[in-house]
């Protein structure tokens, strides 16, 4: 006889957490150093299960994986603590427990944290020692990314035929992160050769209850649910759940009638859990017919068409300029206006709003964009950092943007901290901007970032950065590449210096679908040459710029009209080449982005007034 025999005939009863009672060694300790430094507290928790009802137990291996010892410098100890968990789960159970061999999921709710490469070898190499230690069997939990599960899963279906237990963690009712419904997930990890599904961990006994009712007993494998007791408290700096164990009692009974056949729990659950759950099923008898609900579906209002052709649409059919105006680092907006204004009548067709760029604060971009918008019915497109605001931040500023009615936007990852005023300050970067494109993308599709509906579909037009000051021009066209396959419809560049390197950057990219809006800065003085030419990572001065600008270094006027005249010379270079202008205002110095302006128009409409002419 072994677990799945036990399973075909009646329910099990499973243990509960072994994390929440380690919490007293302090919350920043790796509790599963214990297996090698207290090992008799492990064994007494694992007794204490027992004795609870527990007929299942979990190795205190949750998180004994290289990645995860690595953040305490434990990660050479794979082998000696996940040998040791085992040879304690079996000293504690002394035959009376089937012991399973417990690996977590790595990846929480951002997927390029780690990639499946490391997933994999991080897996493996757990794998092998629980495997060798003799298991009963594996209990594969807290799988946010369903990939990864995937993944895993089929690794060990391979290695093993001991029983296989297969847990996602549920991002709300019936739903796994990225919309998957849980039926859907549970039916293909049955497939993968699982012999339990399930879920364990993030919420407690009435989500996975409710979620439970659309989910079909499978045919071959077994249901089951480790819940939480709660939904956490936060409270001097620890988690507590609180839960009583009457109510444990009465969801066991819910749990048997959807159809689970193994019951324990995760956070937050005490032996005093497992022991209401033992009570609550003295026979153990499972059901083998349920009524599933139907999920419900789920209407997307389409997005509002606008009128207004999006950037990358103008870019591709006519001479488009854009022009950056960066919102203020001091309270008043009086300069900025004028300079707003200034750029309307010169007729632009965006005003670009940096999100404190170069890492240091300035009036919020959303605030100044709805000013721009409503007052001087100018078109903002905002830049969106994920330097600033995390994963929640990120979606509500969206949901913001959007209410506002603010639709172009350009998704970048965002200079770090520590380049701006506050270098200590935190850089979130819970997304990468391959990330945030993809994440705006799916808002277009009506889908937040864990798949959960909107309501609505958003409009933004996706703007992405392009850096071409790099070393490796290839390089940096390959994640143009990505950013595309990611969603981005256009792209803005870092400011060009050279003629050579405009023609370069237009060699490299000609190849793409998507425009670009080629971006220039004007000089404003010598000191400014020399700050570009030698302290941004990337601009590199021709010699002969540099002497122009040094020439006239000590006269304002003189420098402005040799800084717009070399801007001139490279808006020339790009002008057969690019459709699109960027250009960047320096230091609110928007009489030269506005003389820039007057300076296109002009030579397009000559342009075009010679083209009619010789037919
Ligand atoms: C048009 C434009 C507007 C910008 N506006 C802002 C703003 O408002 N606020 C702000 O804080 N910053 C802004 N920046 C700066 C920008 O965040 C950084 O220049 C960034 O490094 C490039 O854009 P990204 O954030 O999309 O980076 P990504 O393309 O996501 O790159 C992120 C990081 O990857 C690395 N990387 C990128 N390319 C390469 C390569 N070829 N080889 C090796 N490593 C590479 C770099 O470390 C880079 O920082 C802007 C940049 C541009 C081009
Ligand atoms: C964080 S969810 C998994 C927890 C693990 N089973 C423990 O109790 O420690
Ligand atoms: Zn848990």
């Amino acid at each position: 006889m072994g677990l799945l025999d036990d399973l075909k005939q009646r329910i099990v009863i499973a243990d509960g957490a072994m994390g929440t009672l380690l919490y007293a060694h302090g919350i920043d300790r790796c509790f599963e150093e214990l297996n090698v430094t207290k090992p008799e507290e492990i064994v007494h928790i694992h007794e204490a299960y027992i004795e609870a009802g527990a007929e299942v137990i979990q190795t205190n291996t949750y998180g004994a994986n290289y990645v995860k010892l690595a953040r305490y410098g434990l990660q050479d100890d794979v082998k000696e603590i996940n040998k040791a968990a085992v040879q304690l789960a079996k000293q504690a159970a002394k035959g009376r427990a089937y012991v399973l061999g417990t690996i977590g999921g790595l990846r929480s709710t951002n997927k390029s944290t780690i990639s499946l490469e490391e997933v994999k070898r991080t897996f493996r190499e757990q794998l092998y020692v629980l495997l060798s230690e003799n298991v009963d069997g594996l209990l594969l939990e807290t799988y946010y990314d369903f990939e990864e599960l995937q993944t895993v899963l089929s690794i060990a279906r391979k290695e093993t035929t001991l029983p296989i237990i297969a847990h996602v963690t549920l991002h709300d009712i019936g739903v796994l992160q990225h919309g998957m419904p849980l039926a859907e997930a549970l039916r293909q990890l049955e497939l993968l050769g699982a012999d339990v599904v399930g879920l364990n961990c993030h919420l407690g006994p009435y989500h996975m209850l409710r979620s439970l009712e659309e989910v079909p007993i499978p045919t071959r494998a077994f249901l089951s649910v480790y819940p939480n007791a709660s939904l956490p408290q936060y409270r001097d700096g620890r988690f507590i759940y609180e839960t009583s164990e009457q109510y444990f009692e009465e969801t066991a009974r819910a749990f048997r009638d959807q159809g689970v056949r193994l019951i324990g729990g995760c956070c937050g659950t005490t032996p005093k859990h497992i022991a209401a759950i033992a009570r609550a099923l003295p026979d153990r008898t499972p059901v083998y017919k349920k009524e599933v609900k139907q999920r419900h579906t789920i209407v997307v209002q389409e997005a509002e068409q606008t009128k207004q052709p999006s950037l990358a649409d103008l870019a591709r059919t006519r001479r488009s300029i854009i022009v950056e105006l960066d919102p203020p680092k001091k309270l008043g907006l009086t300069k900025f206006l004028e300079g707003a204004k200034a750029l309307k009548d010169a007729h632009i067709d965006a005003l670009t709003l940096a999100d404190n760029s170069l890492a240091t604060p300035r009036i919020s971009n959303i605030a100044v964009g709805t000013i721009v918008k409503q007052q001087l019915n100018m078109r903002p497109l905002i830049h969106i950092t994920c330097r600033d605001r995390n994963l929640i931040g990120l979606q509500s500023h969206l949901m913001g943007l959007h209410t506002l009615g603010m639709t172009d936007v350009l998704a970048l990852t965002g200079d770090p901290s520590k380049v701006g005023d506050f270098p200590g300050a935190t850089s979130v970067y819970d997304l990468s901007s391959f990330d945030l494109i993809s994440l705006i993308r799916q808002f277009n599709e009506g889908l937040s970032y864990s798949g959960k509906p909107l309501g609505q579909k958003t409009n933004f037009s996706i703007a992405a950065a392009f850096n071409p000051n790099v070393r490796h021009l290839d390089k940096a066209v390959k994640r143009l590449e990505k950013k595309i396959e990611c969603g981005a419809h256009y792209f803005l560049t870092q400011p060009l210096y050279s003629e050579k390197q405009i023609k370069d950057v237009y060699e490299a990219t000609k190849h793409l679908p998507t425009p670009i809006y080629i971006g220039i800065m004007p000089i404003t003085s010598a000191r400014n040459a020399d700050f570009l030419h030698h302290e941004v990572p990337g601009i590199t001065l021709s010699d002969d710029i540099r002497a122009r600008m040094a020439a006239c270094a000590n006269d304002p006027v003189q420098s402005t009209r040799e800084g717009l005249a070399i801007a001139k010379s490279l808006i020339d270079a790009a002008f057969d080449l690019f459709r699109g202008i960027y250009l960047i205002t320096p230091f609110l110095r928007y009489d030269m982005t506005v003389e820039l302006v007057h300076y296109i128009h002009e030579k397009e409409r000559l342009t075009k007034e010679r083209t009619v002419y010789y037919g």
